[in-house]
């Protein structure tokens, strides 16, 4: 199951795209094993402006056909690490080809996308930048495989 992560916002070079880079890769190298990705990453950016709502077609646009979709959204669903494993197990297993992230920018994810996913993920209440969110994605991602692999990386 291809994953890709659809994101308002350019991530420039800097300490977040070098995160997410390494997460994603050590997720592809992880995962080949299992069915699970490679991830890639597609950005969108209004340049006219327009806010939530122009974001919104523009992240509409990009997100690949008849896939899974996960809005992330502090307002969603926590799970914990192993829970989220289960879930893209159970996407792979149900024989699901993609599986796509929607992370908004400043104002969020338009309420008709929010409205339309598979489910709404939470990393907590607090709310984190766009490009931070980016990294704790790829991380989870990392960390799932790793689960689903039987990896000493994820401890509890
Ligand atoms: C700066 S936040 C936008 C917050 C905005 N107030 C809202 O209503 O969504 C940018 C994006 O980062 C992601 N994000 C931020 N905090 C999050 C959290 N706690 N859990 C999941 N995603 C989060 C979401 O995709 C959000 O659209």
């Amino acid at each position: 199951m291809r994953v890709t992560i659809c994101a308002v916002g350019r991530l420039r070079a800097g300490p977040e795209f070098t995160l997410v880079s390494e997460y994603l890769d050590r997720f592809g190298k992880s995962g080949r094993g299992l069915g699970l990705g490679p991830a890639s990453v597609r950005e969108v950016e209004s340049k006219k402006g327009g806010g939530m709502v122009a974001e919104g077609k523009l992240l509409a646009a990009v997100l690949p056909e008849n896939s899974v979709r996960v809005v992330l959204d502090e307002r969603g669903k926590t799970l914990n690490s192993r829970e989220f494993a289960e879930l893209l197990r159970r996407w792979r297993d149900e024989g699901r080809r993609d599986c796509a992230f929607l992370i908004g920018g400043a104002d969020g994810v338009e309420k008709g996308l929010r409205q339309e996913a598979d489910i709404a993920l939470s990393f907590g209440s607090m709310v984190w930048p766009h490009m931070l969110a980016r990294v704790m994605l790829a991380e989870q991602l990392y960390r799932a495989a790793s689960i689903l692999s039987g990896s000493p990386y994820h401890r509890e």
